[in-house]
Formats: structure tokens, sequence, C-alpha cells
């Protein structure tokens, strides 16, 4: 084991003190871990806040709790440095630059580790609900499943490239969008959608946001949307077929929590589009798009995306790196955390707020 610096023996952490509808988080001092053998030790100097770290919070999805495994910390969209190494790792050295992602550590062994689909691995541990997350600035994360963050991605734009830009660049490769394409996003002023809207622009689609108020609206229109509709006044699904020229989009990705964008979705479609399934409605919300008849008319695709994998994550990095994805961020203090996920609960981040722990 070795280590560079004198490390501290405690960190600052956003803890959840309650969960559930009315989850309570906290800025605590917990204790700095120990990297285990194959683990590195990671100081972080920015975490994304991500809505999926809500949904872990409020526990309103079907997946497992964090107050099942006891994990106080959500968050997974974390970047910083290396500062202890266990043992048994090689080819990481003290001081390399590390990102965690959604995904933890997987088995790396079966057969959906060595086919791109390793985030549906059965062992696979999501960051922040079955291990503490990223709002700990001390972590600990498995060698083998870290990410590299390159030179001239800076901390606050590798962190939400964790999680949104990655999950974003993995929705568009499946989606098999075309150069000329148009490619719409209902959510694009949030901080996944506005990393798709990019992402897109930089694969030579037509892109349309979809969402609300006047400063998700300029930012679309800043980061290079074709077309902008607010949905709350606006009949949007009229509003695409007329900027469609009457035939509907190729492929509508859902990055929005609401029931209503995932029932609209379809309805937005040419004959041959496909929905992509991004943003994790609460348990229970039905799908519009199930109607069969609907589907088999109009020869519609549904296909969902789980995060971006090891690869994706560093090809969605390296989209960075070019300068062809600049997160939006609002940087925030580590002590102002829980007003940070006040704000994106209540609708009101454009793009992504990003911790600073060293603020
Ligand atoms: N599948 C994955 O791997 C994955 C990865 C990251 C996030 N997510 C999920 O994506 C969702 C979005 O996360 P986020 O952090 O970007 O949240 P966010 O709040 O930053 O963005 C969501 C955006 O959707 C907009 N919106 C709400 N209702 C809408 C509607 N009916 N039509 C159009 N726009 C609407 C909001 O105004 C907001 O700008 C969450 O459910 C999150 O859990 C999924
Ligand atoms: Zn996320
Ligand atoms: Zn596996």
């Amino acid at each position: 084991m070795s280590s560079l610096e004198l490390l501290p023996t405690t960190c600052k952490a956003g803890v959840v003190v309650e969960y559930g509808a009315n989850f309570k988080l906290e800025v605590q001092d917990v204790p700095v871990p120990e990297p285990g053998p194959g683990q590195l030790l990671i100081r972080l100097n920015a975490t994304g806040v991500c809505y999926s770290d809500i949904h872990y919070m409020l526990e309103d999805l079907t997946l497992p709790r964090m107050s099942e495994h006891g994990v106080r910390s959500p968050g997974h969209e974390g970047a910083g440095v290396v500062v202890k190494i266990g043992e048994q790792v090689k080819n990481w050295k003290i001081g390399d630059r590390a990102g965690i992602k959604p995904t933890w550590d997987t088995c790396m062994s079966c057969e959906l580790c060595w086919g791109r689909l390793e985030c549906h691995c059965p062992e696979a541990i999501p960051t922040g609900l079955k291990v503490p997350g990223t709002y700990q600035q001390y972590i600990v994360s498995p060698a083998r499943y870290t990410s590299r963050i390159p030179d001239g991605v800076d901390d606050f734009s590798a962190g939400p490239i964790m999680c949104s830009g990655s999950t974003m660049y993995r929705s568009l490769v499946d989606s098999e969008l075309r150069p000329g394409d148009w490619a719409t996003f209902l959510g694009a002023g949030g901080g996944v959608g506005h990393m798709g809207v990019q992402l897109a622009k930089a694969m030579g689609l037509r892109v349309l946001g979809i969402d609300t108020g006047k400063a998700k609206r300029e930012l679309c229109m800043q980061l290079g949307c074709d077309a902008f509709i607010d949905f709350v006044d606006t009949d949007i699904v009229k509003e695409t077929m007329r900027i469609s020229g009457g035939r509907g989009v190729d492929g509508v990705f859902v990055t929005a929590t609401s029931k209503s964008a995932y029932a609209v979705a379809p309805k937005l479609l040419s004959v041959g589009g496909r929905v992509m399934c991004v943003g994790m409605p609460a348990t229970g919300t039905a799908f519009a798009g199930d109607d069969p008849m609907f589907l088999i008319l109009r020869n519609i695709k549904v296909i969902g995306t789980l995060t971006g994998t090891m690869k994706d994550t560093n090809d969605a990095l390296a989209f960075a790196a070019r300068g062809l994805l600049k997160p939006a961020y609002e940087v925030f203090g580590i002590d102002r955390l829980p007003e940070a996920v006040e704000l994106l609960r209540a609708g009101q981040v454009s793009g992504r707020c990003v911790i600073d722990f060293n603020a």
C-alpha cells in the first residue's frame, strides 16, 4: 500500500439522515475509507448531482434501496485524483486523475461483461446505492473499473460526464440515428438532456429540444438546438410535426422523469422512429407506447439505456477533450450540497449542479 500525502482520517460527505418521500440530507464528517486489495482511494474534487440521486433518496424506483444496504451517501458522477493505492493494483499511480461512474464494479467475466452490456451484469454494483457514492469526498474504487480522465477535461466537466454524458453517448449510439436525422430530447435543458443535445449535434443530427422556461430555452439554443418547444404552453405533438415537415422525428430521447414525457414520446415519431428510454420514472408509470397496434402500424422501436459502460465513458470523455461536449454547470461548495439537491428536485436547474469539495 502506498500513499503520497498524509491523509486525513475524516472527510466531508452528504449523508442521508432520513430516506423516503421526506428524505433529509446533511453535510457531516465521515471516516476516510481504506483501499482494499485491487482498490484505489480517490480524493474527489467534484461530483455532479444527478436526478437519480434524488430517486435513490426518495426510494421511489423499482430498484434495490439505499437503506437496505446501509448506504448513506448517494452520488455517482465523481472526478478527482488517486491518493492511495491498495495491494495488487497495477497500472495506476498516485496523482493519476480518476472518475467514478454509476456502476462501481462488475464481475468482468460473464457474457454481459464481455459484450458491452456490463452495466447489466448480475454482479454489477451501483455506486451510491449498494456502496457509498460520490457525495463523500474520499471514496474507494476498484482499480480495474475506475475511469481515467484525459487532459483538457476539468473535474467539474468530467464529473457529470461519468453518468449523464456517457449515458447519452450510449443512448445515441444505440439509437442508430444517422447524420441529418431529427433527434428530440424531452428534458433537453436538464443535466442528462443537455449533454444529449451537444453529442447529437456533434454526430450530425438535427436537434429539437423540448423543456420549459427561459433559462432552459436559452441553454438549448446556445448548445445548437435547431428548434425548441416549451412543453408547458404548447401542443408539442402538433408543433413537432410542423418543425419536422409533417413526418415526425426519427428519435425521441426521454430524458425527463415525468409520466407525461413517456406518454407523449411515441406520438412525436415518424414511421420507423424510435423511443429511447433514459429518464427513470417512478414505480407505476405506464408507458403510453405500449399499445401494440400503434407500434405495429408505425414500425416504432423502443430501446432502453442503463448508463454508459467503461468504453462509453471513455468515448464520451474523448468528445469533451476535443471540445465537442462541454457540460453547462453551476458550482456549489460542499456545504451547499443540500441546497443543490433541493433545486434539482424542484426542477430549477439548467444543465448540472456540480459540487466543489475544496470550496
Ligand atoms: N438511464 C440512465 O442510465 C440514467 C442516467 C442518468 C439519469 N437518468 C434519469 O434521467 C432523468 C433525468 O435526470 P436529470 O439529472 O437530467 O434531471 P433534470 O431534472 O436535470 O432534467 C430533467 C428535465 O426534464 C424536464 N422535463 C420535465 N418534464 C418534462 C416533460 N413532460 N417534457 C419535457 N421536459 C420535461 C425538466 O424541466 C428538466 O429540465 C432522471 O429520471 C434520472 O434518474 C437515467
Ligand atoms: Zn446519474
Ligand atoms: Zn459480469
